[in-house]
Parts: C-alpha cells; sequence; structure tokens
C-alpha cells in the first residue's frame, strides 16, 4: 500500500477540462508495481471520445491562455515548479511505485522535470521576434513568433514525470495548450502532475491528462483531429514513424523523440576510472531502460582487457533490488515482456559467440528482474549491435584505430546519444565532429539536463527538448511585410 503525506496526488481518473472524470466506457486498467507485481491503483481507461472532449476543451481555452501576458504564465510555470519541489517525495513514491527505479532516481526525475519547468518560465520572456531590412525604402519587414496551438503529447513509461514535463512546460510557455496521453504502465506520475498545475493555477483545458489503454485509438484521434497544431511524442522508432505517417493529413508540427544505440568509445588515452564511472551511470541508470543508456561500449584494444576488468568489477558491485529499499541501485524492469526481449538479444549474442563474463541474467527475485550483466566477444553480426537493448546489459566491443571507433559507431540508423572518453585535445574535435548523433558525452556519462537541447537525428526523431531552442518547437514564425511607408 502506498503511503503519502499528500493522499490527494494519487488520483483514479483522467483530468478533461478542468475536471476529474471516468471513462465513457466504465473501463478500468490496473497500475502493477514491477518489483513485486501488486497493484498499485485501478485508475479509468478512456478512449478516443475522451481525447476528442480534450482536445475540444483544450482549443477553447487557448485565446484566453496565450492572451495572457508572458509574465502572467510564467508565474503559474513558476508556482507549479515549486509545487512539485515541495512535494518531491511524495511524487518520487508514487514513480518507483509505477515505474520501479530506484527512490533516489525517481526524485531526480521528479526535480529534473521540474526544472524544464523552471527554466521555460524564464524562456517565455525571449521568444524574441526580428526586424530585416527590407529590400526597398517603402517597406518594412518584422517577423514576431506566436504559439502554434493546441498541442498533443504521447510519452512513455521510462520516465513517466520528466518526459511530460519536459514537453508540457514549453508548450505552455509558448502559448499552447495540451493534452497529455501518458503509457498506460505508468499514469499516475501525469495525474499527480494535474493536481498540482490545477492547485498552480493553470486555467481549466489548458492542461489535460486522458489515460487509456488503447492508445491507438487515442494516438488516431490526437494525430487526426484538425484542432491539434502540434503533436509532440517520445517512445520507440516503430511507434513514431506511425505517428508521424499519421499527422501528415493534417500537415501538424511535430516533436519526434525515438529510440537511439548510442556508442560509448574508450580511448588508450582515457582516465579509465572514470570511463568505468562514465558507463557505469551511462548504462545502468533506469535498469537501462533510457534511449541514451550506453547502448554498445567501443573499447581500443590497448586498454580494453584493464577496463572489461573494472568494469565487470563494477556492475557486479551493482545492488538490485526493490527501489524503495535502501542503497539499491538497479530495480526491476518495467516487466516480464521486457526481461524476455533482453533474453532473447542476449542469448544470440551468446549462441554467435559472446561470453556472459559476470553470469547475468533473468534473476529469482521476480519476473522482472535482470541482474546487469557484462557481454565481451562482441560483434556487429549480433542483433544487440543494430537494436535498441533497453536493458541492463553491456556489450564490450574492440578496435584498433580512431577511424574504425568512429566508423562503427555511426553504423547505426539512430542518432540520438553519444559518449567517448579521451585526454587528447585534438582527438576530442575530430571525434566530436565525426559522430553522426545530436547529442555528444564527451568523458561525461549524463547529458541530459534543461539548459541544454536534448534531441537526435537521423531516425532518432527531430526537434530539441530543453534549452534555448526548445521553446522554438511550440511557436510558429510570422512575416509581416508593411508597404507604403
Ligand atoms: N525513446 C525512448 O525514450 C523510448 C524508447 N522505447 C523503445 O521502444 C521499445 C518498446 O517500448 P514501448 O513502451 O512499447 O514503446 P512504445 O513506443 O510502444 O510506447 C510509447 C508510448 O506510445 C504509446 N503507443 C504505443 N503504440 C501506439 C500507437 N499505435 N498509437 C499511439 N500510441 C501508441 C504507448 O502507449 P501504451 O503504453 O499505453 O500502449 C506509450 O504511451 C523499448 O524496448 C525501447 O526500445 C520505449 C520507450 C521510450
Ligand atoms: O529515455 C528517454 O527518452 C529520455 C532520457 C532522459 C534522460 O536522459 O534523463
Amino acid at each position: 500500500m502506498l503511503k503519502l503525506n499528500n493522499p490527494d496526488l494519487l488520483r483514479k481518473q483522467s483530468y478533461i477540462n478542468g475536471q476529474w472524470a471516468d471513462a465513457d466506457s466504465g473501463n478500468t486498467l490496473d497500475v502493477v508495481n514491477p518489483a513485486n507485481g501488486e497493484v498499485v491503483a485501478t485508475i479509468a481507461s478512456c478512449g478516443a471520445d475522451e481525447t476528442r472532449r480534450a482536445i475540444e476543451a483544450a482549443n477553447d481555452a487557448w485565446p484566453a491562455w496565450r492572451e495572457l501576458t508572458v509574465k502572467e504564465r510564467a508565474k503559474i510555470l513558476r508556482d507549479w515548479y515549486n509545487l512539485i519541489i515541495d512535494n518531491v517525495d511524495d511524487l518520487a513514491a508514487i514513480l518507483t511505485a509505477e515505474q520501479g527505479k530506484p527512490l533516489t532516481e525517481a526524485k531526480t526525475e521528479i526535480t529534473y522535470g521540474a526544472n524544464y519547468l523552471e527554466w521555460f518560465s524564464e524562456e517565455a520572456k525571449r521568444a524574441y521576434g526580428d526586424v530585416i531590412a527590407p529590400p526597398s525604402k517603402d517597406k518594412r519587414i518584422v517577423v514576431v513568433k506566436q504559439p502554434v496551438g493546441v498541442t498533443a503529447s504521447i510519452t512513455p513509461w521510462n520516465f513517466p514525470s520528466a518526459m511530460i514535463a519536459r514537453k508540457v512546460a514549453p508548450a505552455l510557455a509558448a502559448g499552447c495548450t495540451f493534452i497529455a496521453k501518458p503509457a498506460s504502465e505508468t499514469p499516475l506520475s501525469a495525474l499527480a502532475l494535474a493536481v498540482l498545475a490545477e492547485k498552480a493555477g493553470v486555467p481549466k483545458g489548458v492542461f489535460n491528462v486522458v489515460v487509456g489503454k488503447s492508445s491507438r485509438e487515442i494516438g488516431a484521434e490526437m494525430t487526426g483531429n484538425p484542432l491539434v497544431r502540434k503533436f509532440t511524442f517520445t517512445g520507440s522508432t516503430a511507434v513514431g514513424k506511425q505517428l508521424l505517417a499519421q499527422c501528415a493529413d493534417t500537415i501538424k508540427k511535430t516533436s519526434m523523440e525515438l529510440g537511439g544505440n548510442a556508442p560509448f568509445i574508450v580511448f588508450d588515452d582515457a582516465d579509465l576510472d572514470e570511463a568505468v564511472k562514465g558507463a557505469i551511470i551511462c548504462k545502468y541508470r533506469n535498469a537501462g531502460q533510457t534511449c541514451v543508456c550506453a547502448n554498445r561500449i567501443f573499447v581500443q584494444e590497448g586498454v580494453y582487457e584493464e577496463f572489461a576488468k573494472k568494469f565487470t568489477a563494477a556492475v557486479s558491485a551493482l545492488k538490485m533490488g526493490n527501489g524503495v529499499e535502501e542503497g539499491v541501485e538497479v530495480g526491476p524492469m518495467i516487466n516480464s515482456g521486457a526481461v524476455e526481449d533482453v533474453k532473447a538479444l542476449v542469448d544470440d549474442a551468446v549462441s554467435k559467440g559472446a561470453k556472459n563474463l559476470n553470469d547475468g541474467g533473468p534473476s529469482d527475485m521476480g519476473e522482472c528482474f535482470y541482474t546487469p550483466t557484462v557481454l565481451s566477444g562482441v560483434d556487429d553480426t549480433m542483433q544487440l549491435f543494430k537494436e535498441e537493448i533497453f536493458g541492463p546489459v553491456a556489450p564490450l566491443y574492440t578496435f584498433s584505430t580512431e577511424e574504425e571507433a568512429i566508423r562503427m559507431a555511426n553504423d547505426t540508423e539512430f542518432g540520438l546519444a553519444s559518449y567517448f572518453y579521451s585526454r587528447d585535445i585534438g582527438r576530442i574535435w575530430r571525434v566530436a565532429e565525426g559522430l553522426e548523433y545530436g547529442m555528444v558525452g564527451i568523458n561525461e556519462g549524463i547529458i541530459s539536463n534543461e539548459m541544454a537541447p536534448f534531441g537526435g537525428i537521423k531516425e532518432s526523431g527531430s526537434g530539441r527538448e530543453g534549452s534555448k531552442y526548445g521553446i522554438d518547437d511550440y511557436l510558429e514564425i510570422k512575416y509581416l511585410c508593411m508597404g507604403g511607408i
């Protein structure tokens, strides 16, 4: 049983037009704790009709919201940020119960997400336009930026709070209104955010949360409804491609934050202890379930043995368990299907000659637990070279030259995050420029924060979240041409 200081944060209905709403059908879904299989809550499971009502409410609320001054909107976002920080313990408890990550990581996620509200409450004031030199004396050219309009989002289960915060913060700051559809496995964090939004003074209809297990129907309404002018998605590349195609009919503005296949390269001049530390946090955070997790670890021949030894020792020391227990560093995976998927990738690699260095695999701790694993002797014929592992498995590859490392790192359709460790300034520039990725961590395994532009290239998506660039995804450019001057 989940014990909260503020039990009001645990909601079991969708939040539409400022009202807590049951599903029209009366359907419900169970939110299950992956650490022990207990039902955390049974909540209303809505569909396309409720989504349409949320979109209409967001459209009705839009004129008044965009008419507020940026300072007025900023104040509400800042109050929302403060309330999230005040409730961080409860929000983290809800997050760990529905998602499984250790409590310390859950708290970090809540703060990380809230930081986007703080950042964009300020950045809204700097959505400047332009004055452009005219082609003739009697003309003036001015560029203004205006909110795109009603924005719909679909987000995944791996960051149930921060992925919504990262999208709703720039949207509301810019003057857009918003409908969130969280993953049906982890809707409670989203609903708790809605409780605090209301308390912060976000007007009815400006932020809506629709929860439902028929994600296809909800997604079809969001991507097909012409009132929605902007669609933003974080999740798998396969689903992102479908949703992007669905948005084509009404030419919506879109942002897509999709899968990754991050290389993590350790050169022979690297500080090996730092590289091991970086690789551990980068790979095993959230039990390996982030789109920026190291997916392929490339180690230069001269330091391979030493790195493999130190890294495997650090991995074997990681404490796995229920995320609410003291000292736990790796929690359960999201569900037993995810464990099966990871097992299949490891079985494929081992059948083709990879070695399981620490005998990791499915654990008897519970059906969602997978022991952190290190594989050596891995090569590009194995499935896990091409696919996002999304689990606590680190494959170690070896390479001899800088050119070979860059070539192998870029040999993927993905282009989200990449990492490398080196102390050579020339190499740092060459490799950073040669990696075909939206983000490069250099001697650093954690790169996400609200001040930096998060996003990918190639099939990892489009658009940027955070930083001064992030608000542009929610603004349209309007050009004013004044004649007869
Ligand atoms: N880039 C990233 O951060 C993420 C990448 N992934 C990758 O994807 C794999 C599968 O994870 P999974 O959770 O299934 O990711 P999905 O892409 O399937 O799910 C992400 C979100 O999309 C929704 N969704 C799924 N199918 C549709 C659809 N047809 N129309 C509209 N919405 C839809 C889901 O809803 P619901 O859950 O309610 O079905 C969820 O809210 C992972 O193993 C990982 O490799 C996963 C999550 C995040
Ligand atoms: O997995 C994702 O989609 C986002 C990762 C966020 C982070 O790096 O904190």
